[in-house]
């Protein structure tokens, strides 16, 4: 059967197309003839209806006779027309009832309602269609109409128009040729539309092409993607290839790892039990330790026993040791008392020589220092003579040579500078001439270097230092004053007004070293503050210098330095002061130039210069009466030059063959304040004391002898100086202005008149050359005189001979009003000077007319201002007094100092008379 050989084709996959080679039949032949039938609807779709034929086909085969399918052969479902369909129908129907097989029956109805259901398909796709068009149509139509309305309205526009102008008509009718035109080219429109509709349809057809060309593409695409996929699909077998192999690495490297683990805890075991055992342990050290520590408790409960029982023990040696500690402090104290002793057993005035090196362009310049002992010995060379007397040698506390450091000066000078901080006053100072360094000394060449530090910085340098070392026993404070003496005249240095401002000075000493009251005082604390302090002083001391061109080298600078120390256990207060002085050149000046201001400043710098003289002189012979007050300087310094002060003076040498004479000069200044000061010196001097005495002794013998003819001519020198008086208040009465060229006349004459033989003085000055004269002269001559004549007669008068013989002249009266002598105590002051050396007894007010100036270097005796003084004087206890019996009635003082003084040597000596001589009397004060 037909129908069974068809379904064994489909079963095997034939029928694969309407024209397809397979399963080929001459019952499908009818098929294939309706197949070849052109398409009868516009709708026709070959491709989408194969199916459904095939499956007609299929049905028919399988269900329907052979007379049935014979129709069926006929048609194709799909490209049956619809009247064909409706036979089939027709046909189906009639079968059905024919066969009046009821499964038959529901098949053809399925059957029949599937050809319905194309039928209705096919009619609703063309009703569709029809709509379509319709609506194309319709919207065709509308669009015409609206042209057409558009047309209608310009022909009404148009005829209104016509209407309007009538003689426009032509226009008219060009427009309703254009109208015509127009219809015409819508006509033209319509055909191009029915034109477009065609090519619409062609293009249709391309489209077709094109989708039939795209599923061709896309097939061709999936054949590729697939052949990808086979590719990636190798890759990925690969890859898994791969994973595996990774997975089998990793494997075993886990197995390898859970080996290596399960050592580890073995180890970790191992371990484990190792700490066990070690806690174990512990825990019996643990128990063994707080067994001890029980142990040690106990024991430390006995040793604090122990100890409190020590601490007790302790307690009672301690009270001992406080006991010890207070004494300590006043071993201490002691101790300073004892050091202090032993500075002034060396002496408390110390001269320090140092020698200036020649300067950087001086050394072809010969020098005139020939030796430099170890022991202070200094030996320098005249190089103008020759021999025995070229030769002169020195001796002092020390000498520094030109090649010593500013640190060397230093070591010497700062056991002065403890003495300070345990209350005492020091006075260090530089005496020399112009250029001698004595700044360089003092000061240094700059503040700025450490090495080239003066003694100012590191004496304050270390004045700091040692109190901060004491600082646990004693709180120091200090304060700095500077000032400068020139012309007679205190300037402050730090005064915030500047130097300018004029100072005022206490007159008397006092205890706090404060002399200059009026000058502004600088609490310091370091080093670095005074460096600063000393900087302004400086530049305000410069300032001046300006005005008056090296004003330095002719004015005093005064820093002093107060030191107040509280004893923080005792609250005792010390106090010291410790003054630094730069003094003005001393060198002589120039005649020729001692003029006008120079001649003024000559005359203060000597009147200082020779009352610091008279006051250390006073001092070292302790007399009663010192003479502060003859000059400023002497006053500033009073504080500290005196009493427990103790003082250090620097003799500045330029070693330059032209400063001989003043080299000598200071030389022989120096040796006599050395000299006569130190300690030391003092008992190898006591027995040239001794010897000098002798001959002192030799010469009262002939005091006491010719006592009478003493008495006598001393009471005509009385009378002789009552005549002075008077003629001199004659004179001051003719003239105002007393001429002070004859200042030192009185003194001369005085000495020549009430010694008669005072070549013990004369002498000596004259066998010195110029010992004492010679300082006298150079400062003399410049305080006293006014003019270069006035310096002739002066050296004239410092003749040892003229000293002698000099007849009382008119200079006794001048110097008698210059020394202020001229009231109603002139006898008495004049049986003074006549006693001895004018400056070193008399006090004066400290004018430039009353300083006596050839008493710059005194002799080492001292003549005191009053008699009391005498009598109360430091008369060596070992000389007996001089018998009462002896002493004239109203005698001179120095007549009853001479009778007071020949009882020490009457019993020894033998009075074998003699001119009355001042020195021996001198040399006991
Ligand atoms: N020991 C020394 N070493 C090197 N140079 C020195 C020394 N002493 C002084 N001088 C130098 O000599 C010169 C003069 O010194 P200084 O100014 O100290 O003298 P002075 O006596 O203070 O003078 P003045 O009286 O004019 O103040 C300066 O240039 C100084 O540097």
């Amino acid at each position: 059967m037909n129908f069974h050989l068809e379904e064994h084709k489909v079963e095997n996959g034939g029928f694969v197309g309407l024209n397809g080679t397979c399963g080929r039949d001459e019952s499908m032949d009818g098929f294939e003839g309706i197949a070849e039938e052109p398409l009868a609807s516009a709708n026709y779709h070959p491709g989408n209806k194969i199916q459904e034929t095939l499956q007609l086909k299929e049905f028919f085969a399988d269900q329907f006779s052979t007379k049935s399918m014979d129709l069926i052969k006929l048609t194709t479902l799909e490209n049956a027309p619809t009247q064909s369909l409706f036979s089939i129908a027709n046909r189906i129907l009639e079968e059905s009832f024919e066969r009046k097989n009821g499964e038959l029956f529901h098949r053809m109805a399925r059957l029949l309602r599937k050809v319905l259901q194309i039928i209705e398909r096919r009619m609703s796709v063309q009703a569709e269609s029809l709509r379509d068009q319709n609506n194309v149509h319709k919207s065709r139509e509308q669009k015409f109409q609206s042209r057409i309305k558009v047309l209608e309205t310009l022909v009404k526009g148009t005829s209104e128009e016509i209407q309007v102008a009538v003689k426009n008509s032509e226009s008219i009718k060009i427009e309703k040729t254009e109208v015509e035109e127009r219809r015409r080219l819508e006509e033209m429109d319509t055909i191009k539309l029915k034109k477009e509709k065609d090519d619409i349809r062609v293009e249709v057809s391309t489209l077709k092409r094109d989708i039939e060309m795209a599923r061709k593409t896309y097939e061709k695409q999936r054949l590729q993607l697939e052949a990808e996929a086979g590719k990636t699909k190798l890759e990925l077998e690969k890859k898994v290839e791969e994973l595996e192999c990774l997975l089998e690495d990793s494997r075993k490297k886990v197995a390898e790892l859970e080996e290596f683990s399960a050592d580890k805890y073995q180890r970790w075991k191992r371990k484990e039990h190792k700490y066990r055992s070690f806690i174990e342990f512990q825990v019996d050290a643990l128990q063994d330790l707080r067994a001890a520590s029980k142990f040690m408790k106990n024991e430390v409960l006995k040793t604090r026993r122990r100890h409190s029982e020590e601490l007790n023990g302790l307690g009672v040696k301690l009270k001992g040791l406080a006991d010890a500690a207070r004494n300590y402090h006043m071993v201490l104290t002691e101790n300073r008392k004892l050091y202090n002793e032993i500075q002034e057993l060396k002496g408390n005035i110390r001269v320090y020589c140092r020698i200036r090196p020649f300067l950087p362009g001086q050394s072809m310049k010969h020098t005139t220092i020939e030796y430099i002992g170890e022991n202070g010995e200094l030996v320098v060379a005249n190089p103008m003579k020759h021999g025995k007397d070229s030769h002169r040698l020195f001796k002092f506390n020390k000498v520094f040579g030109p090649t010593a450091t500013q640190e060397e000066v230093f070591m010497d000078t700062q056991p002065l500078i403890r003495s300070v901080l345990d209350g005492f006053n020091v006075c260090i100072f530089a005496y020399g001439q112009t250029g001698s360094g004595k700044t360089y000394t003092m000061s240094g060449p700059s503040a700025s270097s450490r090495e080239d530090w003066g003694v100012n910085f590191r004496a304050l340098n270390d004045l700091f230092q040692i109190a901060q070392s004491r600082g646990t026993t004693v709180l120091y404070e200090v304060a700095v004053q500077m000032v400068e003496i020139y012309n007679e005249q205190v300037r402050d240095l730090l005064s915030s007004d500047g130097p300018q401002k004029r100072l005022g000075i206490w007159n008397t000493a006092q205890p706090n070293g404060l002399a200059v009251p009026d000058a502004s005082m600088h609490a310091v604390k370091s080093t670095s503050d005074v460096l600063e302090l000393m900087s302004i002083g400086l530049t305000n001391r410069a300032v001046g210098a300006t005005a008056l061109n090296e004003r330095s080298s002719r004015s005093h600078s005064v820093l002093t330095v107060h030191v107040r120390g509280t004893d923080l256990e005792t609250d005792a207060v010390l106090r010291g002061s410790l003054h630094l002085v730069d003094l003005a050149g001393s060198e002589r000046v120039d005649r020729s130039e001692a003029t006008g201001d120079r001649l003024k400043e000559a005359q203060h710098i000597n009147k200082s210069l020779s009352a610091l003289g008279d006051v250390i002189f006073a001092l070292a012979q302790k007399s009663p009466h010192v003479p502060y007050r003859n000059s400023k300087l002497t006053q500033v310094l009073q504080s500290s030059l005196g009493g427990q002060a103790k003082t250090l003076m620097f003799v500045q040498l330029n070693p330059d063959v032209d400063s001989y004479s003043e080299t000598v000069s200071t030389l022989k200044f120096a040796e006599r304040v050395s000299g006569v000061e130190l300690g030391a010196a003092r008992s190898n001097k006591e027995g040239r004391e001794v010897r000098e005495l002798m001959e002192q002794v030799g010469f009262l013998k002939e005091v006491i002898s010719k006592k009478d003819g003493e008495i006598q001519r001393l009471q005509s020198l009385k009378a002789n100086v009552s005549a002075e008086k008077r003629s001199l208040t004659s004179l001051r009465s003719g003239s105002s202005s007393s001429p002070r060229r004859h200042s030192i006349g009185t003194p001369q004459h005085l000495r020549k008149t009430s010694s008669g033989k005072l070549s013990g003085l004369s002498d000596k000055a004259a066998s010195d050359g110029d010992n004492c004269s010679e300082y006298s002269d150079r400062h003399s001559e410049a305080g006293s005189q006014q003019s270069v004549d006035d310096f002739k007669h002066h050296k004239e008068f410092y003749q040892p001979s003229k000293l002698a013989d000099g007849p009382v002249n008119q200079s006794a009266t001048d110097d008698v009003q210059l020394l202020g002598l001229e009231d109603a105590d002139l006898e008495e002051r004049l049986s003074d000077i006549s006693d001895g050396d004018l400056s070193m007894g008399t006090e004066t007010d400290g004018s430039i007319g009353s300083v006596v100036e050839y008493t710059l270097f005194p002799e080492p005796s001292k003549q005191p201002e009053k008699s009391e003084n005498i009598e109360k004087s430091t008369v060596p206890s070992k000389l007996p007094k001089p018998p009462q019996k002896l002493v004239q009635s109203k005698p001179s003082r120095l007549t009853r100092s001479a009778t007071k003084l020949s009882s020490t040597s009457r019993k020894s000596i033998s009075t074998t008379g003699g001119s009355s001589s001042a020195k021996p009397l001198k040399k006991w004060q």
